[in-house]
């Protein structure tokens, strides 16, 4: 699989239902759910979920690429880790469509241009928008940032619960998983490794 298709799926390539057919949609569930679509109170639910995934769902329209084009070479030479860490995300998983909650954190060592901070959290934002599994999103962030900017190294660790761990099936809430990729110098030297894990973990 290439890394285009990788990291951005062709949502292009089915054709996206109306506004009228996911509401109707949306009525079946409430009938699965053991609701009546028509009584008051949910006469409006059906618009207002269209809308909610519309939001929730918002990285399927948005192209990393755009986010990681703008970049800045004015850094006085410096060329040491950058790392954003704790960048708060919320996704879905791509199993049973219920939240993932957690944090990303970031690093990459610059090769002459530095990306703008906040876009490190808008590439988190536009892949956590997705349908995901936490390996998918870990790999789509180091990816499109190693593959845009082109640095000596990247590192994502993200750290989240999955709310089809805790609210159903079997039910184990707090335990959260750890995803990490590391490409370029953060892959080829376990002692940025370790220095990534220690800054992450260092307070
Ligand atoms: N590897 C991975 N698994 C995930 C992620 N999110 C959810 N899952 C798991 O996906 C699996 C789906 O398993 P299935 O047996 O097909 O579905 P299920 O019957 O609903 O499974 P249970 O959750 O065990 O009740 C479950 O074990 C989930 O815990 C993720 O991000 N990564
Ligand atoms: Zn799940």
């Amino acid at each position: 699989m290439d890394a285009i298709v990788k990291n951005f799926p062709q949502v292009t390539d089915f054709e996206r239902p109306s506004q009228q057919e996911a509401e109707d949609a949306i009525r079946v569930l409430l009938r699965w759910a053991g609701d009546d679509p028509r009584r008051e109170g949910l006469l409006d639910t059906p618009a207002r979920v269209a809308k909610a995934y519309r939001e929730l769902f918002g990285g399927y329209e948005l192209n990393p690429e755009d986010v990681l084009g703008r970049t800045f070479e004015e850094v006085s030479g410096y060329d040491d880790i950058v790392l954003e860490r704790d960048i708060p995300f919320y996704s879905h998983c791509e199993h049973h469509m219920v939240p993932i909650i957690g944090k990303a954190h970031v690093a990459y060592l610059p090769s002459g241009r530095v990306l703008g901070l906040s876009k490190i959290a808008r590439v988190v934002d536009i892949f956590a928008r997705r349908l995901q599994t936490q390996e998918a999103m870990t790999a789509q962030i180091a990816n499109a940032i190693d593959e845009s900017l082109r640095p000596r190294g990247v590192a994502v660790m993200i750290d989240a619960e999955h709310m089809c761990m805790s609210m159903r099936g079997i039910k184990k809430q707090g335990s959260s998983t750890l995803t990490m990729t590391f490409t370029g110098a953060f892959k080829a030297d376990p002692a940025e490794q370790a220095r990534f894990m220690s800054l992450v973990r260092g307070r």
